[in-house]
């Protein structure tokens, strides 16, 4: 049988349900997921090898409107150099829920992605409490772009996400496989584990989250079948520490609890971890600084 193999890169504004697809296309937990929007900060490769096919997926994060700062500015390179060299787009958007920052990412696909098929996946129509309205905003898409395919889905109820993927499955070229068939992604233990910690923390804070919290491994060592790690909490105030920490240190151990089981069961041994909340002002808006805890840009 013949191989297919390639890229598919999922685009869309903050909150859409990027990583939640992801998430279910590849059939495993690798991208991090809240309500809060601008949860993915980085791109990662999510590989599902099935069949024939290999898809590589490119999960990019939210795009941007405001452009001024540091961190958004580099959150709008890094969505826009994942559409180079893909085979497919799929532009994920909202069940009836239209906003500028949907047009932003329309008018960089216009920009960016000519002779790219693009995907429309509508996704959220199980909070749709009327399917009829679907309609007239498919019609209201269709006028701005000329998609290839539009799909109504539901990243979080599974619906309609497998004739999603047969449809990708049909812009792959004919190729050998890019990488071992039981890889999962392109991102090391270490980047994943500061991912799961964010996201506790995300989870855990909920508004109170201090927007530009960051979080870098700065120790992954295994002994004798335990996993030691320290992760540093990075903010930009005193007063951000304080809320992290929590009263007499409550919240923060109760993170702590949380990604080490989800660490746990990411790695599949023991794991030791250690949680430190470190100030450094204005980090976020210093491109220097952005790039010494991980933020490079990063070529395929
Ligand atoms: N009801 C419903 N909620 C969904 C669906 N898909 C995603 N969500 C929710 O929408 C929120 C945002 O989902 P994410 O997957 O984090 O969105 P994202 O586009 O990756 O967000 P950024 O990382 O900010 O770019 C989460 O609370 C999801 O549970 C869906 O099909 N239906």
């Amino acid at each position: 049988m013949k191989q297919h193999c390639g890229y598919a890169a999922i685009i869309g504004r903050p909150n859409v349900g990027k990583s939640t697809l992801l998430n279910h296309l590849i059939g495993q937990k690798l991208s991090i997921t809240s309500r809060k929007p601008q949860t993915t900060r980085h791109r990662l490769l999510g590989i599902k090898t099935q069949d024939n096919t290999q898809f590589i997926y490119v999960d990019t994060p939210g795009l941007h409107q405001r452009q001024g700062h540091a961190m958004n500015r580099y959150l709008n390179r890094a969505a826009i150099s994942s559409l180079v060299g893909v085979d497919v787009v799929v532009w994920v958007v909202e069940a009836s829920k239209w906003t500028q920052e949907d047009d932003h990412v329309l008018s960089i696909l216009r920009d960016h992605s000519s002779n790219i098929p693009v995907i429309l996946a509508i996704n959220k129509v199980d909070q749709l409490a009327d399917r009829e309205l679907l309609l007239p905003f498919i019609a209201q898409l269709q006028d701005k772009y000329s998609f290839s395919d539009i799909f109504p889905i539901s990243a979080l109820r599974g619906i309609n996400l497998s004739e999603l993927e047969q449809k990708i499955a049909t812009y792959l070229p004919e190729s050998e496989w890019h990488f071992p068939e039981d890889q999962l992604t392109d991102r090391s233990e270490r980047f994943l584990v500061a991912e799961i910690v964010r996201e506790k923390l995300i989870r855990r804070l909920g508004e109170e989250l201090p927007y530009r919290l960051t979080v870098q491994v700065e120790h992954f060592a295994d002994e004798e079948g335990l996993a030691h790690i320290s992760a540093l909490i990075w903010v930009e105030r005193d007063s951000q520490k304080a809320i992290v920490i929590g009263k007499q240190g409550q919240l923060l151990k109760q993170v702590g609890t949380e990604a080490r089981e989800a660490i746990v069961e990411l790695l599949g041994r023991k794991v030791f971890l250690q949680l430190w909340v470190k100030v450094r002002a204005g980090w976020s808006d210093d491109e220097r600084a952005l790039r010494q805890l991980g933020y490079t840009d990063q070529e395929r």
